[in-house]
């Protein structure tokens, strides 16, 4: 009910929805009219009060009844044309907007099943990843153990891959290994799964084998399809693989085991000269706990100072002359004696300890050649190998810098051997490399010259100094005429650069002979001297050294 006011006027209704001022307007005046007809007397207007209050309670029941029929009408929109539009127009606005959410809820559907695909796939090959695999060898391992069977998973790792992605570039390495991944799919059945694990490692899993030989076979149909050339950029490009393989349940349980027993394999064929296969057999665990127990002990080793430098004589053909010293690391460990390089570099390399002990021996190896030049022995540089990872540090640089500083070493003293393949690997940014350090005024020698797929006019770009062939053209010097051609050759290619060139590896007196008849410069070899220790080293240098100071 509507609220009176105390002086017995109408109050004044609040504003409702689809009640105009008019009509109200109209019901008072009519009410006002009524009320002038009727006299003034008390009994009057007693009667008036009540007509008035029976008007007041009529009206605002008519106006509820057409307030709830307009939101009645509003609801159903059912009593004119206009409503019934407005209901076809919701309709097809129900349409399109149905339309909408089922085109918006199948977008969602591929977006997922992208997501989902691209969750378990390799970008690069779009091979399973190694999750899928995973779930893959569980479920297989499963089936295989209700029905008694066996199963194989085979690691596989390109060989020398590094090499080509370093020289040729990431792209050509990239569409080498899609080229694998599709021989590698054209290898296998079905039901197996070829798998990318990231790099140049693939992993394929055999669900159903009855015997160990025919994981064998599969393994001998990959080798031989992948020794096929990859035609790249307009190139045949060749590479093998090796193979490790682990079967269930004579190897492993578990997919995690069987995985790591096939990696160990894979290792296992690495060091029987690539390009096989060998099955897991536990004393290869053996090699594993190895490698792990070098990484610890490498740890160990520079800081309880096991390390040594040892220095071989680089030597002028024509003279005999010792002109410098490549420094080479030896870690003598307190239980196991001198190690080689081999047996803990690559691990080194492999862990980043490569780093640190990079810098001890650039350190060492300036300050040893500092102490013979103050102690009077003859000139000589003092040549120090840099690994991929050292040169790619954004501070080698200066690093370099603070050891001759700290040091006093004049530059040029300094030598810094890179392999081919490392400077390949990013020619721009070597070249700037490069520069700063020239600039500085170290020598730059190209090690182990002739074994990768440079560019000539690409090492010409770079300001080198030094050009040392591979050991490996040495040793063919002995072995043939044709051979000896290709030896001749590279030496005559690093003349013709006009660069100094430096034979590795010479052994004998043939092969001294020949390299002094191709004008090679400077050799080094077990031939003139192996590599000995500082103290030896200042004899031989004593003895052997260029007089002139
Ligand atoms: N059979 C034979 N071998 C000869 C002859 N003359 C020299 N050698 C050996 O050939 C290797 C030459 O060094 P490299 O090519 O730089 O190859 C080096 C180098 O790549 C790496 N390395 C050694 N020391 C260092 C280091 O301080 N830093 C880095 N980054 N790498 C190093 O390890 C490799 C092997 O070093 P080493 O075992 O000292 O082996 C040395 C040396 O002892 C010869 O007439 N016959």
């Amino acid at each position: 009910m509507k609220k009176r006011r105390s002086d017995g006027e109408f109050g004044h209704d609040p504003v409702k929805p689809g009640v105009t001022h008019k009509r109200r307007g109209s019901a008072s005046v009519a009410v006002k009219n009524g009320h002038s007809r009727q006299g003034r007397s008390l009994i009057s207007n007693a009667k008036n009060l009540l007509l008035r209050e029976e008007l007041v309670a009529e009206r605002e029941a008519a106006v509820e009844v057409r307030e709830k029929r307009l939101s009645t009408l509003e609801d159903e929109h059912s009593d004119n044309d206009g409503h019934l539009l407005r209901l076809r127009q919701a309709n097809s606005h129900l349409v399109i907007a149905t339309i909408e959410a089922h085109k918006l809820t199948e977008e969602v559907q591929a977006a997922k099943s992208k997501l989902h695909h691209l969750a378990h796939h390799d970008v690069l090959t779009d091979l399973p990843n190694r999750m899928l695999l995973q779930d893959r060898i569980g479920q297989a391992i499963e089936l295989a153990h209700r029905q008694g069977r066996k199963l194989a998973v085979m690691f596989m790792d390109l060989d020398r891959f590094k090499n080509i992605n370093d020289s040729l570039g990431h792209a050509v390495g990239d569409q080498l290994l899609q080229s694998v991944a599709q021989c590698l799919m054209t290898c296998v059945r079905h039901s197996d799964t070829v798998s990318r694990q990231g790099g140049d490692e693939f992993l394929l899993l055999l669900p159903f084998i009855e015997q160990a030989e025919d994981a064998a076979l599969s393994a001998q149909k990959i080798l031989t399809a992948l020794a096929l050339p990859h035609h790249i950029g307009g190139c045949d490009l060749h590479i093998s693989v090796s193979i490790g393989i682990s079967i269930y349940p004579d190897d492993a349980d578990d997919a995690e085991s069987l995985v790591k027993n096939a990696d160990t394999a894979m290792y296992y064929a690495k060091e029987k000269g690539r390009n096989n296969y060998q099955f897991f057999s536990a004393d290869m665990n053996v090699r594993a706990v190895e490698r792990q127990l070098i990484e610890t002990s490498l740890r160990a080793a520079l800081q309880g100072g096991q390390f040594v430098l040892h220095y071989q004589p680089k030597v002028n053909l024509d003279s005999g002359v010792i002109t410098g010293a490549e420094a080479l690391l030896r870690w003598i460990h307190p239980e196991w004696g001198m190690v080689y390089p081999a047996r803990f570099m690559p691990v080194a390399e492999d862990c980043g300890l490569i780093v640190p002990i990079g810098r001890w021996v650039l350190r060492e190896a300036c300050e040893q050649a500092k102490r013979w030049i103050d102690a009077g022995l003859p000139p000589l540089s003092i040549a120090v190998n840099i690994s991929a990872l050292e040169f790619r540090q954004s501070d080698f640089f200066e690093e370099v810098r603070t050891i001759l500083d700290d040091i006093g070493l004049d530059a040029s003293v300094l030598e810094l051997e890179i392999t081919e393949s490392v400077l390949m690997r990013d020619t721009e940014s070597s070249a700037a490399i490069l520069n700063n350090l020239k600039n500085m005024g170290v020598q730059l020698a190209v090690d182990d010259f002739g074994t990768g797929y440079s560019s000539l006019s690409y090492l010409k770009k770079f300001p080198i100094d030094v050009l040392k062939i591979d050991k490996s053209f040495v040793d063919d010097i002995a072995s043939g005429n044709d051979a000896s051609a290709i030896a001749g050759a590279v030496v005559g290619m690093g003349n013709n650069l006009k660069l100094k060139v430096i034979a590795e590896g010479v052994e004998s007196k043939l092969q001294l002979d020949f390299l002094q008849r191709q004008h090679c410069e400077e050799g080094q070899g077990f031939l003139f001297s192996r590599p000995v220790a500082a103290e030896e080293f200042a004899k031989l240098l004593q003895a052997h050294g260029s007089k002139k100071s």
